[in-house]
């Protein structure tokens, strides 16, 4: 055998030689070797950085939110069908209680006279009194009416015989009695096993500091806990999102998922009032949102009558 195979077991260079340089190929093979380590590190640190950052991403931002309803569109009904919580179980009311649970939204139920005529009788009802905070309410049963921090009655905050009329509590009745309709006819309860409850009220939502819990209306809750009565949720908007005001939208918040209803004038948006429809209201960030809640039972003791004039 020759010697250069014999030098190639021995992988020794021999000295002066210079045919082979296997030095240089392994010093090129190492560079090669180190370019390429090189290369997999940023590779894997790119993989790495890019992965946080989308991590982060996900985790920090704000949840996304599908609108429901949008403000500047019509919508005949839109409606979704969902998962009822157990809240109901123990009820007896068997005609009436939730045998589905969902969320509506209408926009043809109430007209713009209707509506003009509540926002008027909402703004002059509250002009007697509003919370030192972002949240005022008028309750048309007790008469309640935010004042600074506390309530007092509208009806001996009324100058004698000032007020509201008739005529206002006539439509009130009828739109009242609309919604009642459109909640039994969506959700199949006879109208005779659905009641008007309490609170039924008008409220105003603007920017200002709150000052008590009773003007937090950002934090998630049940109507069914907060309000105890509660079997279906109306809300009658008065003013409409990103005319009116900005921010204030009303959000169903399903597990870290947030669906919103812009509020839009004339609209009126129900649901189940169980843990399946824990919502909020959004922050205001300018201008005065005004609703109606409109709340009804199928608890014949929780019934209240249809407001009128005292
Ligand atoms: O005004 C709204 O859109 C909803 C208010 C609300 O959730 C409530 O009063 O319980
Ligand atoms: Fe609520």
């Amino acid at each position: 055998m020759s010697e250069v195979k014999r030098r190639d077991k021995n992988s020794k260079k021999p000295k002066g030689s210079s045919i082979s340089r296997p030095d240089d190929e392994r010093q090129n093979h190492t560079e090669f070797r180190l370019k390429t380590h090189w290369k997999y590190i940023a590779y894997v640190l790119t993989v790495v950085f890019t992965a946080a950052a989308i991590y982060l991403k996900v985790v920090y931002t704000e949840p996304r939110v599908a609108t429901f309803a949008h403000a500047d569109r019509q919508y005949q009904k839109q409606h979704v069908t969902i998962v009822c919580s157990d809240d109901y179980k123990r009820d007896t009311f068997t005609e009436c209680k939730p045998k589905f649970c969902g969320r509506v939204v209408m926009d043809g139920i109430v007209t713009s006279e209707e509506v003009d005529h509540l926002l008027g009788v909402a703004k002059m009802g509250l002009s007697y009194g509003g919370s030192n905070g972002g949240a005022s309410i008028l309750d048309l049963h007790s008469g309640a009416l935010s004042k600074g921090d506390k309530f007092i009655s509208i009806y001996s905050a009324f100058p004698g015989g000032e007020g509201f009329k008739e005529e206002d509590f006539k439509i009130y009745r009828t739109v009242k009695n609309k919604i009642q309709q459109a909640i039994g006819d969506h959700f199949k309860v006879p109208l005779h096993a659905l009641h008007l409850t309490k609170p039924t009220f008008f409220s105003r939502m603007n920017t200002s500091e709150a000052k008590n819990i009773h003007d937090e209306y950002w934090h998630p809750h049940v109507d069914r806990q907060t309000y105890g009565s509660f079997h279906y949720t109306s809300l009658l908007y008065l003013s409409t999102f990103n005319k009116d005001f900005t921010g204030g939208r009303f959000i169903f918040t399903d597990n870290g998922t947030e669906t919103a209803v812009e509020p839009r004038a004339g609209r009126v948006s129900f649901f189940t009032s169980g843990s399946e429809n824990v919502h909020f209201v959004e922050k205001l960030k300018s201008g005065v949102r005004y609703a109606i809640t409109v709340s009804f039972t199928c608890d014949p003791e929780k019934a209240i009558s249809d407001p009128d004039v005292v």
